[in-house]
């Protein structure tokens, strides 16, 4: 079984580098690395880490801006990783942050390191052990700020 890490040069943070970290600290799973340019080169990353790397599994590292014009293309690279997922039939974890989602910057670089680490747990989870993500239904997960927790009756 191999991950595939896509990123981009556009990201503020070296996201592809906190995910192969996150991801040797995990398992011992082999992984690829691709950096794109930005957000939406990251579709046809994913699908050459799968058709051409054979990786198993796909985790996506975007950077939106926050701008209208960058929001728009992550709707674009939204919508094209469920087609990526659909067509090859791999799941593709989309890590994304989003500019003006935290106050300042360095809550952001907070708030991607966590985002990062934790979707490379739920992919290796996906792959590996994915009874421990049904035990976690309905806890109220979240990556990069802190867990919910579930509705209690
Ligand atoms: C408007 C815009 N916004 C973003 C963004 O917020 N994040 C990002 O990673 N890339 C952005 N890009 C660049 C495109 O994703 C892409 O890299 C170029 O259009 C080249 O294909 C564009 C064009």
């Amino acid at each position: 079984m191999k991950v595939g890490i896509a990123d981009t040069t556009f990201s503020r943070i070296n996201m592809g580098k906190i995910a192969i970290n996150e991801l040797r600290k995990i398992c011992s799973l082999p992984y690829e690395r691709y950096t794109v340019p930005g957000i939406k080169d990251l579709p046809i990353a994913a699908k050459k880490l799968i058709d051409e790397r054979g990786c198993d599994i796909v985790i996506t590292c975007g950077w939106v801006g926050a701008t209208e014009n960058d929001k728009l293309s992550y709707i674009v690279l939204s919508m094209s990783l469920q087609l990526v997922q659909l067509m090859t039939g791999k799941h593709v974890i989309d890590v994304t942050i989003h500019e003006d989602e935290a106050e300042d910057e360095q809550e952001l670089l907070v708030v991607a390191e966590n985002r990062v680490r934790e979707h490379v747990r739920n992919a290796v989870d996906l792959l590996l052990n994915p009874k421990r993500l049904e035990r976690l239904a309905g806890t109220g997960q979240r990556q990069g700020y802190e867990d919910v927790g579930e509705i209690r009756r």
